[in-house]
C-alpha cells in the first residue's frame, strides 16, 4: 500500500463474533498483525480492552464512530449486514476513500464491490484493483466452498450448467444456532435414554418418541430454525423470494457468475447454477452434491487432474467407500483448510454428465479466509 513509511491502519469490526474469531485466528496464524496497524472496533464496548493483538490503540472505538473509522487506511467487518447497511454509506458519504472488506451479503451484487475469493477470481480482483476498486466483499459460504472444490471446471470453460443440492451446517446461521442443535440433540437423547440404556427395549417405542418429542418442542427450543433439526432437516434457507426459490439457491446462481466475472444472474454470459439448499445437522461444516452438464465429454481422470491442480486447497477423494467415509464427512474437514472433492463419476444421462460431492469450513474458506486474503492483496498491492 501508499503509505510507505508507516504501517496501514486496519480497522477490525465484528472481530469476536463467530466469523470474527476465526478471522482472527487466521490472521494471527499467518502473520497478518505483523504487517498492520491494528484497531480494534465495537459496537457495545467502546473505551473497552482491545485484545492481544493490539499494539498502540489498546482502547477499543466506537464502530459507530464516522470519525474514527475515517483514519483507518482499510476497515475489515464481520459485523454482519445491519452494521453495513448503517454505517457504510455514512463513512462513503463522510469522504472515506479506504478499501471496505466485508463479511456480511448487503453490498455483494452492488456494481462497485467484488466478490473476493482469490484462488478463483484474482485476475476479477486484481481488474478492479486497477481501476480503483475499493468494495470487497466475501461470498456465501456455499458458493464459495463450491468454487474453491471445482473452480478448475469452470475456469476451463467446460461447465455448461450445474445444479447443487447442499446439506448446510447450522453455523451459518450463527453462534444461536449451533447451540439450539446441540439443545435438541440433548432433548431428544434424554427423552429416550432409559430406552437406549436397556439393550432389550424395542427400537420402535425409541423412534415413537423421539417422534413426539420432536413435534413437541416448545417454541424456545425451535426460536432459532423455527423447526426441528436434530434427527431432521430443512429444505429452506434464507428468505423466501416469492418465485419458489429461496434466497440461498438466487445466490448459487448470481453470485458463481459474479465471482467468475461473467455476469452477476442469469443473463447472457452466464451458466445456469440452481439447486436445492438444506439446512442439516452439521455444525460447521457444508455440504454440497453437485451435477454437471460439461460441454464436451471428458474423462474421470482428467476431471480428477484439473481439480487436484487447481489450488493448494481442493483435495481429490478416490471414489472409493473407504476413502469417502474416511475423508468426506463434515467431521474429517471441520477446523481444516481442505476442500475435498469426491465421489467424482460419471452419471447414468451420458458422458457429459458429471456427478461431485465436496464439502468445505463454512467459516473459513466460506467466511474468514477470502476476507484476510483480500487484505493480503491490498497490503502487497
Ligand atoms: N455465520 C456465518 O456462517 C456467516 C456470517 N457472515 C456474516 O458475518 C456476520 C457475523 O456473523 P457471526 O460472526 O455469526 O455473528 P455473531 O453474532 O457471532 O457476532 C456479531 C457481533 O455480535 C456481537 N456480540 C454480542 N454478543 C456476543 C457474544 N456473546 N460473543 C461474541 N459476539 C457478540 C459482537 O459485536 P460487538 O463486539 O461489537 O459487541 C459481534 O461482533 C453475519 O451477520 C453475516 O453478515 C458471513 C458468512 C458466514
Ligand atoms: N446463508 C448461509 C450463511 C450466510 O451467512 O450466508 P450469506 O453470507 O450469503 O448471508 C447459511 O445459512 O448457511
Amino acid at each position: 500500500m501508499a503509505n510507505a513509511s508507516k504501517q496501514p491502519l486496519v480497522g477490525l469490526v465484528g472481530w469476536r463474533g463467530m466469523v470474527g474469531s476465526v478471522l482472527m485466528d487466521r490472521m494471527q496464524a499467518e502473520g497478518d498483525f505483523g504487517l498492520i496497524e491494528p484497531v480494534f472496533f465495537s459496537t457495545s464496548n467502546a473505551g473497552g480492552k482491545a485484545p492481544a493483538m493490539a499494539k498502540n490503540e489498546t482502547a477499543l472505538k466506537d464502530a459507530n464512530d464516522i470519525e474514527a473509522l475515517k483514519k483507518c487506511d482499510i476497515v475489515i467487518t464481520c459485523q454482519g449486514g445491519d452494521y453495513t447497511s448503517e454505517v457504510f454509506p455514512k463513512l462513503r458519504a463522510a469522504g472515506w476513500n479506504g478499501h471496505w472488506i466485508d463479511a456480511a451479503s448487503t453490498l455483494r451484487m452492488n456494481d462497485d464491490a467484488i466478490i473476493v475469493l482469490d484462488p478463483v477470481n484474482l485476475p476479477v480482483i486484481q481488474n478492479a484493483l486497477a481501476k480503483g476498486g475499493k468494495n470487497w466483499v466475501g461470498g456465501n459460504c456455499t458458493v464459495s466452498c463450491m468454487l474453491m472444490g471445482v473452480g478448475a471446471l469452470y475456469k476451463a470453460g467446460l461447465v455448461e450448467w450445474m445444479t447443487s443440492m447442499t446439506y448446510q451446517a447450522a453455523s451459518g446461521g450463527g453462534a444461536q444456532h449451533m447451540r439450539e442443535l446441540l439443545t435438541q440433540f440433548g432433548t431428544l437423547n434424554a427423552e429416550v435414554r432409559a430406552l437406549l440404556d436397556d439393550p432389550k427395549s424395542a427400537i420402535l417405542e425409541i423412534d415413537r418418541k423421539v417422534l413426539h418429542k420432536q413435534q413437541n418442542l416448545s417454541a424456545s427450543e425451535i426460536a432459532n430454525f423455527g423447526a426441528p433439526l436434530g434427527g431432521s432437516l430443512i429444505p429452506w434457507i434464507d428468505k423466501d423470494l416469492g418465485d419458489g426459490m429461496s434466497k440461498e439457491e438466487w445466490k448459487g446462481g448470481a453470485e458463481t457468475n459474479k465471482i467468475l466475472g461473467q455476469g452477476a444472474g442469469f443473463g447472457t454470459a452466464a451458466t445456469p447454477v440452481d439447486g436445492f439448499c438444506v439446512r442439516i445437522g452439521a455444525m460447521r461444516c457444508h455440504s454440497q452434491a453437485l451435477t454437471f452438464k460439461l460441454k464436451k465429454d471428458v474423462p474421470v481422470a482428467d476431471i480428477e487432474a484439473m481439480i487436484a491442480a487447481d489450488n493448494p486447497w481442493a483435495k481429490v477423494v478416490p471414489n472409493t467407500r473407504e476413502a469417502t467415509v474416511k475423508d468426506l464427512t463434515p467431521v474429517a474437514v471441520t477446523g481444516t483448510m481442505d476442500i475435498p472433492v469426491g465421489r467424482i463419476r460419471k452419471l447414468a444421462m451420458g458422458p457429459e454428465y458429471v456427478g461431485a460431492f465436496t464439502i468445505g469450513d463454512q467459516l473459513l474458506w466460506g467466511a474468514a479466509e477470502p476476507l484476510r486474503r483480500m487484505l493480503r492483496i491490498l497490503l502487497e498491492a
